[in-house]
């Protein structure tokens, strides 16, 4: 599925889309449903109108730059933006939010506190927790990242620190990412707590790096510093970590010389065979992360990486 990039008839649906002029956005809307609007209405909103704004958990600041259309996503779970249910369900409310707002054209994710992008998952979500709980959380992490991969906007990550595992997951889900220089780690460490990336993750590592490479990293459970990240193009650019916002704003300036519909259409070209296959996977996918994460042996796994985690202090 992942290799067709896109079927006969998908090409002729763009080819019309393309060529009825005015009602193009809603035609393009319909072959590309990128959300449902039942959906929305279940998750508090986030309105981006021009100043800071923050959703009523304030997990997730907000600010649209009215001229330009450009968004910036700040993630403010302290200490280090553990992805609990409550930044997860507002991240993704954030995302469709922005997708809805016409004349909002990109967003830039990054974190509030410089340091820690994202620390992943909040592991402690996952351990001792009811099958119920953990399939829950899943369909959470699921969502956001339906939101963010599939959204037409340009997305940029601005990996202003750490960002390990389900931090990367985010980065990856973005369009470009530009990281801070120094000693910083991005990777997808699941194997290390005795987790295995689902299909959907490691297919978006082999897009980014290439298959080897991904092979590589995802059965050893590599976190890459910065440099040697750019290196294998996880990242497409570094900046010193007090100009990574600049740097981001400065290249998103770039993209926006592109017309959005040619861009936002051969994205979706790209991405849509992945969108599709998860959405026709999830509950499958959500009962196998339910039923290896409450094993005993990758319980007793995340245990042990929580005993690390607290003794580094
Ligand atoms: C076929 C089989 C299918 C199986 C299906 C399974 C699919 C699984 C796929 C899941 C995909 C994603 C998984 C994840 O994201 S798991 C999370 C992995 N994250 C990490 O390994 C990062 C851990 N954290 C760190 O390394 C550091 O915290 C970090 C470098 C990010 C920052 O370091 P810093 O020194 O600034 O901060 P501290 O380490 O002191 O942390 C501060 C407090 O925060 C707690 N903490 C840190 N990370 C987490 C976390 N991820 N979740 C919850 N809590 C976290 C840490 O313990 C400190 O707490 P205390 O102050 O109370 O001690």
């Amino acid at each position: 599925v992942r290799n067709s990039l896109i079927s006969g008839n998908e090409t002729i649906k763009m080819a019309l889309t393309i060529a009825v002029g005015g009602r193009v956005w809603r035609k393009f809307f319909k072959t590309f449903p990128f959300r449902s609007n039942s959906a929305l209405k279940r998750f508090p909103t986030c309105r981006a109108n021009g100043r800071l704004y923050s959703t009523s958990s304030d997990v997730v600041l907000v600010r649209k730059d009215e001229e330009s259309g450009i968004a910036t996503v700040r993630m403010n779970n302290p200490p280090v933006n553990s992805l609990n249910p409550t930044l997860m369900v507002a991240l993704r409310s954030c995302f469709e939010e922005l997708e809805k707002d016409k004349t909002c054209r990109a967003l830039i994710l990054t974190s509030q506190k410089p340091k820690v992008f994202s620390a992943g998952l909040d592991i402690l979500q996952l351990y001792q927790k009811s099958p119920d709980h953990v399939a829950q959380f899943w369909e959470k992490v699921q969502d956001m990242w339906l939101a963010l991969y599939g959204s037409r906007l340009i997305t940029m990550a601005a990996i202003n620190g750490h960002c390990p595992a389900a931090g990367c997951l985010l980065g990856l889900a973005c369009d470009y990412r530009i990281m801070a220089e120094g000693n910083f780690r991005i990777g997808l460490n699941e194997t290390q707590l005795d987790l295995v990336a689902p299909f959907w993750l490691r297919q978006t590592m082999i897009d980014v790096i290439g298959y080897r490479q991904a092979e590589m990293a995802l059965m050893i459970g590599a976190l890459y510093p910065s440099d040697k990240a750019l290196q294998l193009g996880l990242v497409d650019k570094l900046a010193p970590i007090e100009d990574v916002q600049t740097v981001a704003e400065e290249e998103v300036k770039n993209w926006l010389k592109i017309p959005d519909q040619a861009r936002a259409i051969t994205k979706m070209a790209s991405r849509k065979p992945l969108l599709d296959e998860l959405r026709r996977r999830k509950q499958e996918d959500i009962q196998t992360f339910r039923d290896e994460t409450t094993r005993e042996s990758v319980q007793k796994s995340i245990q042990q990486y929580l005993e690390k985690l607290k003794a580094k202090k």
